[in-house]
């Protein structure tokens, strides 16, 4: 348990250099056990870019606290239970990012966005020439059990990710290495398509 809470600390520490978590945003789980599910989560409302013992509490298959603590799950726990239930997914990670965002608003009306022809794709699997990564678009429901119940509607695979539109994005892997890989991956394509976009925009006008 410990290593799992020391792994994740570590993504954590990770995140917040790259300035992922603006004004309390975001949420980390890593697996602890399967049978019964019990995964540790960042504690509600922090600000996750300060380090603290309190950063993560242990929570089971249904989100409540699975120890004696004053802390409060977050308030997304349903998305990473759904990520858990539905695969053997180890770790999820979920970012608020303007990249993140502004894709999200840009492609909200084609509910995906794909990539394709980038060597970054590898990170997610893919290494034939012509392979192509979407990423799947829902609707911010405010409603946390209703957006779980249509971010699960995307949850197949053992690793993947899932865009909330103006909100942010869900990533999972087999472990925190791979999540980590998939985050990197999802913001390096965001960045590279919107740099090319706007550079697109200026050339032309
Ligand atoms: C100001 S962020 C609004 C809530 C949210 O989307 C989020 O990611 C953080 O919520 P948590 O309860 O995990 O702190
Ligand atoms: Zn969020």
């Amino acid at each position: 348990m410990e290593q799992r809470w020391r792994e994740l600390a570590e993504v954590k520490r990770e995140l917040a250099g790259r300035d992922w978590f603006p004004a309390t945003s975001g949420n980390l789980a890593i697996k602890t056990g399967s049978e019964p599910l019990t995964f540790y989560v960042t504690a509600s409302g922090k600000d996750k870019r300060k380090e603290s013992s309190e950063d993560f509490l242990l929570v089971d298959g249904s989100g409540q606290p699975a120890e004696e603590t004053t802390l409060k799950p977050s308030a997304e726990t349903l998305l990473h239970i759904e990520v858990y239930t539905r695969t053997n997914a180890g770790c999820s990670l979920h970012v608020h990012t303007v990249d993140n965002n502004v894709i999200s608003e840009l492609y909200a009306h084609e509910g995906s966005i794909t990539f394709t022809g980038q060597e970054i794709i590898k990170a997610f699997g893919l290494w034939e020439e012509d392979a192509s990564f979407t990423i799947p678009i829902i609707p911010n429901h405010a409603d946390i059990p209703q957006l779980a119940r249509v971010f699960g509607q995307h949850v197949h695979e053992d690793a993947g990710a899932v865009l909330i539109r103006n909100h942010g994005i869900t990533v999972w892997g087999r472990d925190a290495f791979e999540a980590k890989k998939y985050l990197e991956a999802c913001e390096f394509l965001f960045s590279y398509h919107l740099k090319l976009k706007q550079f697109s925009a200026i050339t032309i006008n």
